[in-house]
């Protein structure tokens, strides 16, 4: 009789982290903080010392380690003395996935947005919000790098109750991009760049699909100011196609309902283009005189904070977060440094073209070739085996290789091996094995099963990332921050980490052990 075929190997749906895992022996997950399209967000706790909280990014390890690009742009922001920058931890390994801990924040704009009935914020603090997310993203720019996905979930308010409630912070760098090669010099736009970013917040050029530019970062941010200030974008919801038909439509109408600031920064930003450095001091200009204009002071508080107007909304959620305070000081004067009034240049339409008058700037280096990428429309190519993960600097830790199912999970292996140090900003489509769903009052939690699937046609909140082959680049085309040592050496038993603070981090103490203590919401 012949012999039984082996049973198939169960396919890896995502990280294998869920509730409780414990990673690297020392940090367990207490609680799922956020889901995106490429891996789990969890609050984490230390087991030699509870009180001590942070979050972990885990993704699924695939070809390229996404997660490396993250940590190297928090590690060099961190070095840049970054006022907006998460502090990381560790990054390692484990199982099936890569992971960063770092330190733990409060809710994301849209998760604040959303408890608000109205669904709006306050000019005041949509004002103070749309500067501190401006500075962030000039802090990353600074570096060299775009962000490509400016919207309200990347970006996060310090522990709610504590002083840094008032301090915005970015996340997620899976899609940054460095602009510049490795003799500083700007790389050449392609003459048709791969779609990146999140279709309600991504600009009329990348629509176009034109090589993103530092102007597109905040071509998304003034949408985001638009939809804090009025609600719900328009386009909500819309497809590709329709959403850029509204963005064109819609916009003048939109701006006539907002402060005449608003519609500045849109004719400024229509002058520029790719190879165009924006005038950083004027867009901030322009920001702070919606506070000067309006007689808005750092002493107000904001619209989550105690004496702001939705306080009695955010009070018990903060009062639910049963983290030690955060000590650190934050001074909104010093962050948002205003010019005193009528000491900086007030702004009017004037000023800047009106969108009519403007023919739209051209690049003349575009590069006849793609340069880095080529991408194509439509589904996905078929999956091909991913190499076991690849951790720098050490080996790592592995349950052995991935498994995609057709239109899942998609590898990114290069047709062709890349040169070191190179990031294209690939994430993998990566389904989680669990989810901890709260209630809808966030004292309630229960674990669920939950699978991470392909994004359908209509669905349009998540990033859209590479899906597609890719060619190799010339080594000067590089991302990274620093090359990238790839270590090819065979999974080993123990775990892999790089360890940046041993210290606590900003969120603080918990009085019951691990798994004992009650759940309590996210905010
Ligand atoms: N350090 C942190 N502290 C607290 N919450 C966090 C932290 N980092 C991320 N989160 C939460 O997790 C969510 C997802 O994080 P992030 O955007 O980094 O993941 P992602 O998988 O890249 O998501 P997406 O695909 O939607 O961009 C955030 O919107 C935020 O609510």
């Amino acid at each position: 009789m012949a012999a039984a075929p082996p049973a198939p190997k169960p396919k890896e749906k995502g990280p294998a982290c869920k509730l409780s895992s414990i990673i690297n022996g020392q940090f367990v997950m207490v609680q799922m903080l956020g889901k995106g399209g490429y891996g789990v967000v969890y609050e984490v706790i230390r087991r030699d010392s509870p009180s001590v909280r942070f979050a972990c990014k885990a993704e699924l390890a695939l070809a390229h380690n996404n997660l490396k690009t993250e940590w190297d742009l928090m590690t060099l922001l961190k070095d840049n003395k970054s006022k907006h920058n998460i502090i990381g931890i560790e990054l390692g390994s484990e199982r099936n996935y890569n992971y960063i801990v770092m330190h733990l924040v409060g809710p994301s704009l849209a998760d604040l947005r959303k408890y608000i009935p109205s669904k709006t914020f306050t000019l005041y603090t949509t004002t103070v919000c749309g500067i501190q997310c401006f500075d962030s993203l000039v802090e990353i720019q600074k570096l060299g790098y775009i962000h490509r996905d400016v919207k309200p979930s990347n970006f996060a308010i310090g522990v709610l109750g504590s002083d840094e409630e008032k301090l915005v912070y970015v996340l997620d760098f899976g899609l940054c991009r460095n602009m510049f090669n490795k003799s500083k010099e700007l790389r050449k736009p392609r003459m048709k760049a791969p779609f990146r970013g999140t279709i309600p917040y991504c600009s009329l050029n990348i629509h176009q699909r034109m090589e993103p530019g530092r102007h597109d970062d905040f071509w998304s941010l003034l949408y985001m100011m638009i939809e804090f200030h009025l609600s719900d974008l328009p386009w909500e919801n819309m497809t590709k196609e329709n959403t850029k038909k509204e963005k064109e439509s819609k916009i003048d109408s939109l701006l006539a309902k907002c402060p005449p600031e608003f519609q500045m920064i849109r004719c400024y930003l229509l002058t520029l283009c790719y190879s165009r450095e924006p005038d950083y001091a004027k867009i901030r200009g322009v920001l702070c005189q919606i506070m000067i204009t309006n007689k808005f002071t750092p002493d107000m508080p904001l619209d989550w904070q105690n004496g702001g107007p939705y306080e009695n909304i955010f009070k018990p959620l903060a009062s639910a977060v049963k983290h030690k305070r955060s000590k650190q000081k934050v001074s909104l004067a010093e962050l948002l440094d205003l010019p005193k009034p009528g000491t900086a240049p007030l702004y009017t339409e004037k000023d800047f073209p009106h969108p009519g008058e403007l023919e739209q700037p051209r690049d003349e280096s575009v590069s006849k070739s793609d340069d880095t990428i080529i991408e194509k429309d439509g589904p996905p190519p078929a999956p091909k085996p991913a190499p076991k993960p690849i951790i720098h600097p050490a080996p790592v830790k592995t349950s052995g290789e991935n498994h995609h199912k057709p239109g899942t999970t998609i590898s990114m292996k290069p047709a062709v091996p890349r040169s070191a140090g190179e990031h294209n900003s690939v994430k993998p489509v990566a389904p989680a094995s669990s989810v901890l769903t709260r209630s809808p009052t966030g004292h309630h939690l229960s674990l669920k099963p939950v699978t991470l699937t392909p994004r359908p046609p209509g669905e349009i909140r998540q990033s859209v990332r590479r899906t597609a082959t890719v060619t190799p680049r010339a080594k000067s085309d590089n991302d990274s921050l620093k090359p990238a040592a790839v270590s090819l050496k065979p999974a080993v038993s123990t775990m892999t980490t790089k360890a940046q603070h041993p210290t606590p981090p900003l969120a603080g103490s918990m009085a019951a052990p691990a798994m004992t203590m009650p759940p309590f919401k996210k905010l």
